[in-house]
């Protein structure tokens, strides 16, 4: 089976308006070389209102760094205030979108049935999601963090074609990791991000859990990337605060080198 290319993807969440966009972009693919390209995908998420800004830079310097949204609408189009539609993203060349982020679980009510809804929109537009599943600490306590996990993959493929779910990329965010400096051990990432793979060959076929790729999330730094990265299971990392800076982002993407 040919190995999985990792994916190091930047979740800016809200931060950087389109000037400070350009100016993060430029410096991240000044730090990086066509090795670091070789070994991993390098992605950028930012805010909606820099995606023009930062598709016209990547095509006019024909960069290899690829970008997409952090959320997307269930619907394709209408009366629906606020909202960014699949075909709007599709337009704007955008690779990935963030489905399912804790931020939007726990701030914007998104339930499982919403996060299918919007994974099933991006396939429509041709984008990939990055689906992000994670438990809180209360059910980490517990020891629930598997069954919580595959609750919510199973509730976000429902409908999904093998075909579709080949394409995905899944991203373990236990959400008393995120932004919290806590990041769990590279053992606890490879448990979860396992049983993600195993549920994968369950619910379609071991050469759709072969292809999918699983990241991590969850301050991942420069100098604890290259434990998370080294477990079996664990394809890539999604970062949030350590993606601002690019010096740092940059030594994320270096996580083979270490
Ligand atoms: O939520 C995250 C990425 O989506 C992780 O954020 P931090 O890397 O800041 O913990």
């Amino acid at each position: 089976m040919a190995k999985r290319l990792p994916l190091i993807a930047g979740n800016w969440k809200m931060n950087n308006n389109h000037l400070e966009a350009i100016a993060l972009v430029q410096k991240l693919a000044f730090g990086l070389n066509d090795k670091d390209y070789d070994n991993a995908e390098v992605v950028v998420l930012p805010p909606f209102t820099d995606l023009r800004s930062v598709q016209t830079l990547v095509d006019g310097d024909k960069l290899k760094i690829g970008y997409g949204a952090q959320d997307i609408s269930a619907q394709d189009k209408g009366a629906y205030t606020g909202e960014i539609s699949g075909a709007m993203l599709a337009k704007l060349d955008c690779s990935y979108v963030l489905v399912g982020h804790s931020e939007r679980r726990e701030y914007h009510n998104e339930d499982d049935a919403l996060v299918n809804a919007k994974v099933k929109a991006a396939y429509r537009h041709g984008i990939v999601p990055i689906l992000c599943v994670g438990e809180g600490l209360e059910v980490r306590k517990a020891g629930q963090q598997v069954e919580h996990v595959l609750a919510q993959l199973d509730g976000a493929l429902k409908e999904v074609t093998a075909e579709q779910a080949e394409r995905i990329v899944v991203a373990y965010e236990p959400v008393w990791a995120i932004g919290t400096g806590e990041v769990a051990t590279p053992g606890d990432a490879q448990e979860v991000c396992a049983a993600v793979r195993a549920r994968l060959a369950e619910l379609y076929s071991p050469e759709v859990a072969g292809a999918v790729r699983v990241l991590y999330g969850g301050s991942v730094k420069g100098d604890n990337a290259p434990g998370i990265m080294a477990e079996d299971d664990v394809d890539g990392a999604l970062v949030g605060g350590a993606c601002l800076k690019a010096d740092e982002f940059v030594k994320v993407i270096r996580f083979g080198e270490r």
